[in-house]
């Protein structure tokens, strides 16, 4: 398998993204595993704990049919931090024009995130097109898309925020929606359990 993707290839290889926060190195490949058994290979590590960079370096290595990549990427530095870990793909909460312009420098995808038409208008200056749309819910949810597609057809989102398994479906009957993001597949309390069967069953929930 090609261990370097486009932004179409990274949201069209799962109909959602999980959010992974992890507590160490152990259990982040463990988790990674039961999503891929589940027929989730896309993993978005969120830079919210210490050892995220390590872990994502880690699932690379360990579970090679997964596509890693980095959440809750803030900043230039940390942007070059996940890249130089291994990330197959970025993805950050917000945009500002120094993230808009580090990730046009490496040929890694990006998917920065907006909550308005302008910010769509200002990340298409930047020659991006596609965008997380977050948090996608308290910002309009399917209605707001439903809008954004009418001036912007072309521009394609993986909402993410308050997507859960009642709603996740609606989401993706949208023409300009290719994945969504979220927790719910990957809730805290199985992680630290280390209940990964049960992982790999809510990763089949959305993947079948
Ligand atoms: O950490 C980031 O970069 C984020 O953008 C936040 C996450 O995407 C949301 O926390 C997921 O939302 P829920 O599925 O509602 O839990």
């Amino acid at each position: 398998m090609s261990t370097s993707y486009t932004a179409e290839q990274v949201m069209t290889a799962t109909p959602v993204v999980p959010v992974i926060v992890v507590d160490n190195v152990e259990q982040a490949v463990a988790l990674g595993k039961a999503l891929v058994a589940g027929g989730v290979p896309v993993l978005e590590v969120t830079l919210r704990t210490p050892i995220a960079l390590e872990a994502i370096t880690a699932l690379r290595k360990e579970v090679p049919e997964a596509i890693v990549g980095a959440g809750t990427v803030c900043s230039r530095a940390q942007y070059i931090e996940a890249i130089e870990a291994g990330s197959q793909f970025i993805i950050s909460p917000g945009m500002t024009a120094d993230l808009l312009a580090v990730g046009k420098e490496y040929d890694v995808p990006y998917l920065p995130a907006v909550a308005t038409i302008s910010d769509i208008l200002l990340g298409m200056e930047y020659g991006y097109d596609r965008f997380k749309f977050f948090p996608a819910e308290v910002n309009g949810g399917v209605k707001a898309l439903k809008a954004f597609g009418g001036p912007l057809s072309q521009i394609k989102f993986c909402p993410t925020g308050g997507i859960g398994a009642d709603n996740f479906r609606e989401y993706l009957a949208l023409p300009n929606v290719l994945c969504v993001g979220g927790s719910w597949i990957v809730p805290t309390d199985l992680v630290r359990a280390g209940k990964w069967d049960e992982i790999t069953a809510l990763a089949k929930s959305v993947s079948q």
